[in-house]
């Protein structure tokens, strides 16, 4: 009857001047990454190393863009399955989205800059590369403490070299309602580590592994960090991928932002030989991912509860030895 506590995710401060690999502050932190990743896959992170100018400018830059006529929008596309434009879907009609490849890399920002803005818009290009290039950062962070923590830091360099990094900015529209309508249906990701970054405007929910639904309200600080299901595979299931969608109410539009580690084309993911063992059997086949994209955004891939595992799922064999 409302006096239950609701529920919350994790909240982690990542903004100690001396956190450094091999400090005790690095491990502590350390270990409570480890164990927010295990039962939520997900947590708050209190992250002070992008200036507060730049996380101002990212939602004027995300506006500025989203304000662009349908047709030039149209024009940011993508050789990879949802990487580009994405919108005026009628399921989901609050939603709209962006992608820049390889965000943190002045250059790329800078090409679909001049396809948006052929008179050039050095703001936003300066803005959206510095943005990337900073919450990459805590991807990193956040990625040598998972493999530490699971005694795999031998692939560590590796790890991070095998992934590139998708700016995704999103959009929902204010449903104009106090009832929540969905802006985003449930999913997980299928990526590595996603970084999330909202605007005032709260709407994202995270599922417990017990099916509840979280309210997430992070403070203007914080960014919310996530793993996605290649992860979730990579380390043979010991680190959960949460499903979550967003619920909009109300009248204001809700921004937001990810930044999406992402396997390279190519590049086999294998869950190393240490997490795999008779109490640990071989979740999942080793997969590309960009392959797998392809499967999950065709019809069978949508069908499925879950596509990570109609795709490469090895559970079949493990049940009936
Ligand atoms: O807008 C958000 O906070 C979540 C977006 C999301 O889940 C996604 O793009 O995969
Ligand atoms: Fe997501």
């Amino acid at each position: 009857m409302g006096s239950e506590t609701p529920l919350k995710l994790p909240v982690i401060d990542f903004s100690n001047q001396s956190l450094t690999p091999g400090t005790t502050e690095w491990n502590t932190v350390r270990a409570q990454v480890h164990n927010a990743l295990e039962e939520y896959g997900c947590f708050e992170a209190l992250f002070n190393k992008v200036p507060s100018h730049i996380r101002k400018s990212i939602f004027q830059s995300i506006e500025e863009l989203f304000d662009l006529p349908l047709q030039t929008k149209l024009q940011n596309v993508s050789k990879k399955p949802y990487h580009g434009y994405v919108g005026q879907y009628p399921m989901v009609p609050l939603y709209e989205s962006m992608g820049v490849d390889d965000a943190n890399v002045y250059e790329q920002v800078q090409s679909l800059t001049n396809t948006l803005w052929p008179q050039g818009n050095p703001s936003f290009c300066k803005t959206i590369q510095s943005f990337s290039e900073q919450v990459s950062e805590l991807d990193q962070i956040i990625r040598r403490m998972i493999l530490e923590s699971l005694g795999l830091e031998k692939y560590l360099e590796e790890h991070l070299e095998s992934t590139n990094y998708l700016l995704r900015v999103m959009k929902y529209k204010g449903p104009q309602t106090n009832e929540a309508k969905l802006g985003l249906n449930a999913h997980t990701d299928k990526n590595i580590v996603t970084i999330l970054y909202q605007n005032q405007v709260d709407g994202l929910e995270v599922q417990t592994k017990d099916g509840k639904w979280i309210n997430v309200k992070p403070s203007p600080d914080s960014f919310i960090a996530m793993i996605g299901d290649s992860l979730y595979a990579w380390t043979n299931g010991r680190l959960h991928s949460p499903y979550h969608r967003v619920m909009m109410s109300g009248n204001e539009a809700r921004y937001s932002t990810g930044l999406f580690s992402i396997p390279k084309e190519g590049y086999i993911i294998k869950a190393p030989e240490e997490v795999v063992d008779e109490d640990h059997p071989l979740l999942f086949k080793p997969f590309d991912h960009v392959q797998f994209l392809g499967f999950y955004y065709s019809e069978a891939g949508q069908r499925a509860h879950s596509a990570l595992k109609t795709y490469c799922g090895v559970q079949d064999l493990a049940f009936s030895n």
